[in-house]
């Protein structure tokens, strides 16, 4: 591993640790990372097909978006990611790490059944801290979209009809036929994540989230607190993360990282803000 990468490793499980020693105290504070980010674009997503549960993997496209979304969150604190139980999630998630400073390899847990979990232990200390674990959840899984899987979206518009396709896109209590509604999908993925996220944020953790189009509106909703008509219009691009900062039991919506070729808004919290540039300054002084 080269100086930097040392360097950038060891400030990172400073950080990261849980250790009461760690000498960056200033970061060690009632404030948790929350960072949720889109699966990159998928190949039914480029088809523009109703993909739902369908358990289809990225693009090229998918891919890069991947890598740039670990560009702007490479300097972010993270001790725990989640993903739902498709592999484009999982992609996803896998893809963004390797762009992370910390350099700590994702390592997917195994606790389908006992015998998954002994298989899969890990039976050294010192690699256990070089390891970021990933935590699969079919709970998080996209919104199943019943008989509308693997239709096409427009060939659907133009038989149904497009406020039609509109409400079951995109309306709260809507049902397609034979599928999920958002509140449906929230009722599982929201409930997931206050009784498995949630309490991580609140030990100090930082968190990602890599997920769906519509998984992620209903935990959006809960994070933001809106109204089922508010979320007819909440969008979400792939592979752009969101951050949020989890402070006094509260969840401050703070905007995306900036990409690496743009200057964007991004309202850091000093702590973030101090974190990163010590990431930054570390790593130009070893070069
Ligand atoms: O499941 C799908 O088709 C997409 O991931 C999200 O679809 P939507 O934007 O039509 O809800």
């Amino acid at each position: 591993m080269t100086g930097t990468a040392n360097h950038c490793s060891a400030l990172c499980d400073t950080l990261t640790s849980s250790t009461p020693t760690d000498s960056y105290e200033p970061f060690r504070t009632n404030e948790s990372t929350l960072i949720i980010v889109r699966h990159g674009e998928s190949m039914w997503n480029e088809k523009n097909l109703f993909t739902g549960c369908v358990d289809v993997p990225l693009t090229k496209k998918g891919v890069e978006e991947a890598i740039e979304a670990g560009k702007r969150l490479s300097t972010m604190p993270l001790d725990i990611v989640y993903t739902s139980a498709l592999v484009r999630s999982q992609m996803t998630a896998m893809l963004t790490l390797t762009q992370h400073c910390c350099q700590k390899v994702p390592i997917i847990i195994h606790k389908e059944n006992e015998e998954a979990e002994i298989w899969s232990q890990i039976y050294s200390e010192d690699t256990k801290n070089q390891s970021i674990p990933v935590v699969k959840a079919w709970q998080l899984n996209e919104r199943m979209y019943g008989d509308l899987q693997g239709l096409n979206k427009q060939e659907t518009a133009e038989v149904f009809g497009k406020e039609q396709v509109l409400r079951w896109r995109r309306t709260y209590e809507v049902r397609p036929p034979n599928g999920e509604s958002l509140e449906m999908c929230l009722q599982r993925a929201v409930t997931y994540f206050k009784e498995n996220i949630e309490p991580q944020l609140m030990a100090g953790k930082h968190v990602m989230v890599v997920a769906h189009a519509n998984s992620l509106r209903s935990i959006i909703m809960y994070l933001d607190n809106l109204s089922p008509q508010e979320v007819i219009n909440l969008e979400l691009s792939t592979g752009v993360p969101m951050l949020y900062i989890y402070k006094d039991g509260k969840f401050i919506r703070r905007g995306s990282p900036p990409g690496t070729k743009e200057a964007g808004v991004y309202a850091y919290t000093w702590n973030l803000a101090l974190y990163k540039d010590l990431m930054l300054q570390r790593m130009l002084t070893k070069l």
